[in-house]
């Protein structure tokens, strides 16, 4: 019996509870695990830029080689398709007549629009499908309330957020400490069923602009792309992919003393890998290469038995991890998380290009890093050449283009950032555009 495993973010095998439980169905003989270059994330958007700069593509593109040889280790691979999901979906699942779907629940607005609408076509269909969370600790779901007066139920539809970190966190771990509440990661399968039918039935059904210049459904290169690709010396220091991620990991985590005392604010902005303050792990966390779920284990285990001592959330390391889980569940939870107007928490200001695709020299400058301010300049020179910028670096300019000096709307910024950065994150650049405004 065929199967499909989706990979979209969680572009991994361990912790892939979604994967890993597609493996082990009675009865399923051949998974095939595919990813789709979805048209969304790749066209311009209004404001002409690249929703995706040429790093991050780089950097997606490391991921899903790396995949494919570690699929490839266990008798797999991976099958990359070109297109619209909507559209190449059904039909692939309808030619293979695959009886599993399954994926990794994703929670922005985007990706619901998406799943839903994958799940309503195949609805009549004799297939089953299935989604998991693992991209974050906790499915945020869980985390909400039931809407009580009718202002809750006006404004918060999917359930009501604790709305400050603190709240947050006794609502998720009940006390501060208690890591042993954090579901744990799963191993990564044993087995991964080969499937078997042959490339020319499925490129008959789904036509062969799917599959690529070489008809083969392979990892795309930066040809076929168009990608100006940096020259060597200009090339991010970042590499994608989960072999990077767990070795960057490891290499971290070994400094067991750094992370019982690591307090964010007092880490260096102008270290830089390898030698940098803080992991660098968020490039890894975004695409998931990298699980949440063992990240927090493993701190958890070096942190548990030095708790009398060891810094403590929002400070610490495994505080870092408990913001982006925050900011997940604010994303999911609160209407028109992104923008201005839309969001019932964003404070309403007369912000200078209020409008997507609204420029000025200033703004120009700033993005272009010749503000003429040079720690300002620096950080956006870094983030330009390297896809990533300390968290106090962000800080900095995302202050300077708003309330700090050019008093830009801060939506420009945060548009700046997705395409720049290598682990631009729409929940977490979002919410903390939104946490200085
Ligand atoms: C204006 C602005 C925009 C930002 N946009 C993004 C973004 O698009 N994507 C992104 O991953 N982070 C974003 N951040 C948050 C933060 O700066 C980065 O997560 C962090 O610097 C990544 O470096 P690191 O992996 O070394 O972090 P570490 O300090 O090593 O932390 C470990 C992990 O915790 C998470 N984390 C740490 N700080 C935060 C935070 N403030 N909010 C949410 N999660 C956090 C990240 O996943 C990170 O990898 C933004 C911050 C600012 C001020």
């Amino acid at each position: 019996m065929s199967s499909v495993h989706w990979f979209r973010k969680g572009l991994r095998l361990h912790d892939n509870p979604a994967l890993t439980d597609l493996c082990q169905r009675p009865g399923v003989t051949g998974v095939y695990p595919i990813f789709i270059l979805d048209p969304f994330f790749v066209e311009a958007s209004q404001t002409n830029s690249p929703r995706i700069g040429v790093r991050r593509w780089k950097f997606l593109l490391e991921c899903l080689e790396d995949l494919n040889v570690r699929l490839k280790e266990h008798d797999s691979r991976l099958f990359v398709l070109r297109g619209n999901p909507l559209k190449i979906l059904p039909k692939l699942v309808k030619a293979l007549d695959a009886k599993h779907l399954t994926f990794e629940k994703d929670t922005e607005p985007y990706a619901l629009y998406r799943d839903g609408e994958v799940m309503k076509e195949l609805k009549d269909y004799s297939c089953d499908v299935a989604s998991f969370t693992s991209h974050t600790l906790f499915d945020p779901e869980s985390l909400l309330k039931p809407p009580k007066t009718d202002y809750e139920k006006n404004v918060w539809k999917r359930g009501v957020p604790p709305l400050t970190y603190r709240a947050f966190i006794s609502k998720a771990l009940k006390a501060e400490s208690n890591g042993d509440c954090v579901p744990l990661p799963i191993p990564a399968p044993t087995k991964i069923p080969s499937a078997y039918t042959s490339l020319d039935n499925l490129i008959e059904a789904l036509g062969s602009e799917v599959a690529g210049p070489n008809g083969d459904f392979s990892v795309p290169s930066s040809e076929e792309l168009n990608l100006e690709l940096p020259s060597k010396e200009e090339e991010s220091p970042h590499k994608g992919g989960e072999t990077v991620a767990l070795e960057r990991m490891d290499s971290f985590l070994k400094d067991k003393a750094r992370v019982i005392n690591f307090k964010k604010p007092e880490t260096a902005p102008t270290a830089f890998y390898p030698t940098a303050s803080t992991t660098i792990l968020s490039p890894y966390l975004k695409f998931g290469c990298l699980s949440p779920r063992l990240f927090h284990q493993e701190l958890w285990a070096i942190e548990k038995p030095a708790l009398k001592t060891s810094s403590k959330p929002p400070e610490s390391l495994r505080g870092q991890l408990l913001w982006r889980e925050f900011f997940y569940l604010c994303g999911y939870a609160v209407p028109g998380f992104d923008s201005m107007k839309q969001n019932p928490i964003c404070l309403q200001m007369e912000w200078k290009c209020p409008q997507k695709g609204d420029s000025s020299p200033h703004l120009e400058a700033w993005r272009e890093g010749r503000t003429g301010f040079p720690w300002i300049d620096a950080a956006m020179t870094q983030l330009r050449k390297e896809g990533w910028i300390h968290h106090l670096a962000r800080h900095a300019v995302a202050c300077f283009l708003t309330r700090g000096n050019l008093y830009i709307s801060w939506e420009r910024g945060a548009e700046v950032f997705e395409e720049l950065l290598l682990d631009a994150d729409w929940s977490l650049n979002s919410a903390n555009w939104l946490w200085l405004r």
